[in-house]
């Protein structure tokens, strides 16, 4: 088998344990009309930006934190926060402390037994490996956290994906929220 074909593998059996229905509802609770942060570190940063701009390409009203124009975040907003190991202190703290806010708090991780799951309101497992190769992850042949990168890529797609749904958002309303000074 080629590399892409064993990267894509390896994405359909973690996608295989994950069942879609707890993706919809994380869906469905992006769609109360609420302020949207999300955070995450390094890669899971970067998943973290890129599930932010398509949120915001479908209307929603959404910041990354630590970003410089980015707001207070107050008992009224969601956080996803995005951690694949779950015990990213960083990560883990904003969550502690958004929580105590009083935000709803998605955490999305390998871990539903982490720090990271454990402050959160709703867990997203996505079961794939981490950087840290515990016993029970399942196993690949990228380095690092790739796996659950491009794992967490995917199902925030599917997200976009019922969160457009349920918005009424199509290519086109989508088009129009798309920078037009590039
Ligand atoms: O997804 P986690 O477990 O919070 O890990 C994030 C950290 O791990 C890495 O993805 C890889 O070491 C870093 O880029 C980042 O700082």
């Amino acid at each position: 088998m080629s590399y892409m074909e064993t990267i894509l593998e390896e994405i359909k059996s973690v996608s295989q344990l994950i069942d879609e229905a707890e993706v919809k509802q994380a869906a469905q609770r992006l769609v109360a009309g609420k302020r949207i942060f999300v955070t995450g570190e390094g890669r899971s940063g970067l998943m973290a930006k890129s599930f932010a701009m398509r949120l915001m390409h479908l209307g929603a009203e959404v910041y990354v934190i630590g970003e410089t124009i980015t707001p207070a975040i107050g008992g009224d907003d969601l956080l996803v926060a995005i951690s694949g190991s779950g015990t990213t202190k960083s990560v883990v703290w904003t969550a502690e402390k958004a929580a105590e806010l009083g935000c709803d708090v998605t955490a999305v991780t390998t871990n539903p037994e982490s720090n990271l799951a454990e402050a959160a309101t709703t867990v997203l497992q996505i079961p794939a490996a981490t950087k840290y190769r515990r016993e029970n992850e399942v196993k690949t042949i990228q380095p690092l956290g790739s796996l659950f990168d491009q794992c967490a890529h995917i199902v925030f797609d599917t997200i976009c994906l019922f969160y457009g749904e349920l918005n009424d958002v199509d290519h086109a309303k989508a088009f129009s929220k798309h920078s037009n000074v590039e």
